[in-house]
């Protein structure tokens, strides 16, 4: 019998994993029970994918195999002790939340529990989310197997040290943010030579997407990916030089630091 996936919080990531999860065939509409709190958005999202959705908590839990637990890090205590009774014997509890940690998942079950703590990111709507992953001692090798299946089936998965966690928060977790905003200053930049904006998003995007998958499918290094397009005296290292100029590398590079920073605070905090 297949499983049932439940989530509790449908809101940017519950939803694009589950529609992640419908639109790869991981799952059928009919083995995902979701509840969230505003009601409208409940049916909107049921006739928009016919999965099953609930307002109550304890029976998506009750019915669950596998368990997300998807609303923001500060309310997680409480839907915990609220739901903690309620979880099947064996149920996997999937904790997406930024600075949680397992010892807080157990803790705040107060009982064994299996958890597999993950770090999605929003690109999972598209099938191309990018997912850290960790277990604790609970979770048996079939049911870690089954949890990184699941995920492979919206993006790339690495199998982490709950100590890297912080530093895929920084890296991938919160870093389409960062891109996003690449996407829009590259578009200003084309919008400012006369390019209409909706086309400038797309030579934005298609530019970043096409040197992501150079990366990951050449690997060939960044630096000498990065040299192949500048030509000598030519458009690109010119483009190069005012990035260094006005310190892009080291923008960014504290960017992500500060997202991580920000995740070991919320550890330390819960
Ligand atoms: N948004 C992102 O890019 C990422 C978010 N995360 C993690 O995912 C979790 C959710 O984040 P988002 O989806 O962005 O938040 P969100 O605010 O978009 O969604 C939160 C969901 O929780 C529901 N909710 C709140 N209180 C509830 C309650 N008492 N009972 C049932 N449902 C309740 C809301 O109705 C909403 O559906 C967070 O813990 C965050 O750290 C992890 C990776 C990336
Ligand atoms: O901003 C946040 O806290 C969440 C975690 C990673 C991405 N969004």
């Amino acid at each position: 019998m297949d499983k049932v996936i439940g989530f509790i919080g449908t809101g940017n990531m519950g939803a694009a994993i589950i529609k992640g999860l419908l639109d790869t065939g991981f799952a059928s509409p009919g083995n995902i029970v979701a509840s969230r709190r505003n009601q409208l958005a409940l049916d909107k999202l049921k006739s928009e994918s016919g999965i099953q959705t609930t307002s109550n908590n304890t029976l998506v839990a009750s019915k669950a195999d596998i368990l997300f637990i998807a609303v923001k890090p500060n309310v997680y205590e409480s839907i915990i002790e609220e739901v903690r009774t309620f979880i099947k014997a064996d149920a996997v509890i999937v904790n997406i939340a930024a600075g949680k940690s397992i010892h807080f998942i157990e803790d705040t079950f107060q009982k064994p529990v299996k958890v597999a703590r993950a770090m999605p990111n929003t690109p999972a709507l598209v099938g191309e989310g990018m997912i850290g992953i960790c277990f604790n001692e609970e979770m048996e090798k079939t049911e870690r197997e089954y949890i990184v299946e699941l995920f492979s089936s919206i993006g790339k998965v690495e199998v982490v040290a709950e100590s890297l966690l912080d530093a895929v928060v920084g890296v991938s977790g919160s870093s389409p943010a960062i891109l996003y905003m690449i996407i829009e200053a590259m578009a200003d930049g084309a919008v400012k030579s006369g390019m209409p904006r909706q086309q400038a998003y797309t030579f934005a995007a298609q530019a970043m997407l096409g040197s992501a998958k150079m990366v990951l499918e050449t690997g060939i290094h960044p630096g000498e990916l990065k040299d192949q397009v500048c030509s000598p005296g030519g458009t690109t290292i010119e483009a190069v030089t005012k990035a260094e100029e006005t310190g892009l590398r080291s923008s960014i590079l504290a960017a992500v630091e500060a997202a991580v920073a920000k995740s070991v605070e919320m550890t330390k905090e819960s």
